[in-house]
């Protein structure tokens, strides 16, 4: 059952940068409509260039391949592809983290992107149903008047903004730098999200949930170096959105088989998994909930435990979690009595 139980299961995810969904050959498609010389020739270059040392490593392809993202269709059409792969992973439900700096820094506003995003999550959303929400990012290497810039310039578009972010690089830039931005997000009825505790320590959990308010936290494996930060997430049930191929691919853990996904999982903790930047780290969302069950030996109940997960840590209102949780109930039963038939 374990080989289909991924597939077959409504899941959400919720810690998904779209612009980490860039591929690589779409990436090459859109550097030739521009006329811009990309540093790679073939996508099996892109490929070969795909090998981090850490975060910084990464972000400065991921920041550099943003750059063939000129014009509305060009913001469309990387939605559109992201969507298409949740239909097919079925992935229900998607919060999706978009970049406004990283696009605003080169001239490219927000009356390019937003409405390129948003017809492609109209269009998905007439066509088969899909549930999405958009969270705004700041980067945290920038200065909090710029993020300020970007809550400002982002006010048209409020009303399909769920929540902030904080992304980009966490070292020396702690989640206090941001404090008065995200009071101000939450003074406009907007949710809190913050990476912290990728590479950053521990005390940055802290910081973002005492200084940002926030409601879950991105990544946050290194809870583990702090016992009682562990027993306060898994009180109030805090909910961690861990990204295990991300976590290898940028030396987070040596190898897979070290993550601590399941033992956070086993402690208690709301975890969830997700893709983070599925076309620069080699796997979509299915693809990291299989890794867990080849080099960590999940079971089907941690599974399921880690995909009603993704429902519960959710943005979703609570009768739409609900049918959720019922629905993948449902399915197990039928999954049970076909297999006892
Ligand atoms: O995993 C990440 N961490 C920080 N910044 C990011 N920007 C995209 N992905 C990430
Ligand atoms: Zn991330």
């Amino acid at each position: 059952m374990s080989m289909s139980l991924i597939q077959a299961l409504p899941k959400a995810e919720l810690h998904l940068h779209i612009e980490g969904t860039l591929t690589p050959s779409r990436m090459m498609a859109l550097a030739k409509k521009h006329n811009i010389s990309l540093p790679y020739v073939t996508l099996e270059d892109i490929q070969a260039a795909y090998q981090f040392d850490d975060l910084q490593s990464f972000l400065n392809l991921y920041y550099q391949g943003a750059d063939v993202l000129r014009e509305e269709e060009d913001f469309f059409q990387l939605m559109w592809d992201y969507l298409l792969v949740c239909k097919e992973e079925n992935i229900v439900h998607t919060e999706i983290m978009f970049d406004p700096q990283t696009h605003t820094n080169r001239g490219v506003g927000f009356d390019v992107f937003m409405p390129g995003f948003l017809s492609a999550i109209r269009k998905a959303k007439r066509e088969w149903g899909q549930s999405t929400k958009l969270i705004m990012s700041f980067l945290r290497d920038l200065t909090e008047a710029q993020a300020f810039d970007t809550l400002d310039a982002s006010m048209p578009y409020l009303a399909d903004i769920e929540a902030v972010g904080l992304d980009s690089a966490e070292k020396a830039n702690p989640p206090e730098k941001f404090r008065k931005v995200f009071a101000k997000a939450k003074s406009l009825g907007l949710k809190r999200v913050a990476h912290a505790g990728e590479e950053g320590p521990a005390e940055y959990i802290w910081g973002a949930i005492n200084e940002l308010n926030v409601a879950r936290i991105d990544h946050g494996v290194r809870a583990t170096e702090d016992n009682v930060l562990l027993r306060f997430l898994r009180e109030h049930q805090i909910p961690l959105t861990v990204c295990p191929l991300s976590n290898i691919k940028l030396n987070v853990f040596d190898k897979m088989d070290q993550h601590n996904i399941l033992s956070l999982l086993n402690d208690g903790l709301c975890v969830t998994v997700n893709s983070d930047d599925p076309s620069y780290f080699g796997g979509y969302l299915n693809q990291n909930y299989k890794e867990l069950q080849h080099h960590l030996d999940a079971t089907d109940d941690q599974i399921v435990q880690l995909i009603k997960n993704s429902f519960l840590a959710s943005f979703l209102a609570p009768d739409e979690k609900e049918y959720w949780l019922v629905e993948i109930d449902r399915m197990l039963d039928r999954f049970t009595s076909e297999l006892s038939n």
